[in-house]
C-alpha cells in the first residue's frame, strides 16, 4: 500500500495541505483536480522525488524519505513530458538504464527490456533512437522504462495526452494486463474517458486538499467540479 497521511509540501507556497490518502496493492485509481491542485505534486512523493515538510509517506510499510531507492523500484512513474525522463540516446538502453541500476545480470537485463518493449509494441526497435521516435512513440517508450523496473506501483502523468486512437488503445490494453497481473496503477487525468471504467477508485484533489474519494459510479456525480468533465455527457 501507498500511504500517506497528512502530507504537508510545497515549493515557495504550501502546495499539499494535510493529504492523507491510500492506495492499496493493486488498485486502478484515477488522481483528477484543476491544474495546480497539487497532483503531480502528490505523485512524486510517492518515491521520494520530493521530501515532504510535514506528514509522512510509506509504500509497503517503508518510509520513502527513509529508503528512497526501495521506493523508486516499488513505483515507477511515467511523467507528462516523457523526454524528460530519457537518459539514453536509444529505445534499448533507455529502457535497460533502471534494470541495470538495480544491479541485475545481463541475461535478466535483456529479458526484461524484451519483455517491456513487446509490452509497448516497441519489440525490434531497441537500437533506433529516441529523438527520431514520434511523441506517441517516446510515451510508450517511457512507460517501457517504468514497466522494466517491474513495479508493484505504476504511476502514469496523464499517459494518453497527445497519443492517437491506435497508440491510446495499445496503452490502455497495457494497463489493463498490468491491473489484471496485480500492479496499482495510479493515472493523474483531467480526461476520465476510457478510464473511469477501468478504476477501482477516484480521489480529486482542489487546493492541496482531498475532496473526494469514492468508487467512480458516484465520484463521476462531482468530477465537474473539479474541472473534470464527466465522461458520461
Ligand atoms: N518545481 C516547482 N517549483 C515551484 N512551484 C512549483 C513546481 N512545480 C509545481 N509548482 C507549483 O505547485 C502547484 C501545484 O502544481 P502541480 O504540478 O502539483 O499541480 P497539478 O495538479 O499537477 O496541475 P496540472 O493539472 O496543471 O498538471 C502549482 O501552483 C505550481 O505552480
Amino acid at each position: 500500500m501507498i500511504a500517506v497521511e497528512d502530507l504537508v509540501s510545497g515549493y515557495d507556497d504550501p502546495v499539499l495541505d494535510g493529504v492523507s490518502m491510500s492506495i492499496p496493492e493493486g488498485e486502478f485509481c484515477l488522481l483528477v483536480g484543476p491544474n495546480g491542485s497539487g497532483k503531480t505534486t502528490l505523485v512524486r512523493h510517492f518515491n521520494a522525488l520530493l521530501t515532504p515538510d510535514e506528514g509522512t509517506v510509506t509504500v509497503d510499510g517503508t518510509d520513502v524519505s527513509e529508503r528512497p531507492v526501495a521506493a523508486r523500484t516499488s513505483v515507477g512513474m511515467v511523467f507528462q513530458r516523457p523526454r524528460d525522463q530519457f537518459v539514453a540516446a536509444t529505445v534499448g538502453a533507455d529502457v535497460a538504464f533502471g534494470p541495470e541500476n538495480l544491479g541485475l545480470d545481463r541475461e535478466e537485463i535483456d529479458r526484461r527490456v524484451g519483455a517491456a518493449l513487446a509490452a509497448v509494441d516497441l519489440d525490434g526497435r531497441a537500437d533506433e533512437r529516441l529523438d527520431e521516435l514520434s511523441g506517441g512513440e517516446q510515451a510508450r517508450a517511457a512507460i517501457a522504462g517504468a514497466l522494466a523496473m517491474e513495479p508493484s506501483y505504476l504511476v502514469l502523468d496523464e499517459p494518453l495526452a497527445g497519443l492517437d486512437w491506435p497508440a491510446r488503445e495499445s496503452v490502455l490494453a497495457h494497463l489493463d494486463t498490468l491491473h489484471a497481473e496485480g500492479t496499482g496503477v495510479v493515472v493523474v487525468t483531467h480526461d476520465l474517458r476510457d478510464l473511469h471504467e477501468r478504476a477501482d477508485r477516484v480521489v480529486g484533489l482542489r487546493d492541496g486538499r482531498v475532496v473526494l474519494d469514492d468508487v467512480p459510479e458516484t465520484a463521476l456525480d462531482e468530477v465537474a467540479a473539479l474541472g473534470v468533465r464527466d465522461p458520461r455527457c
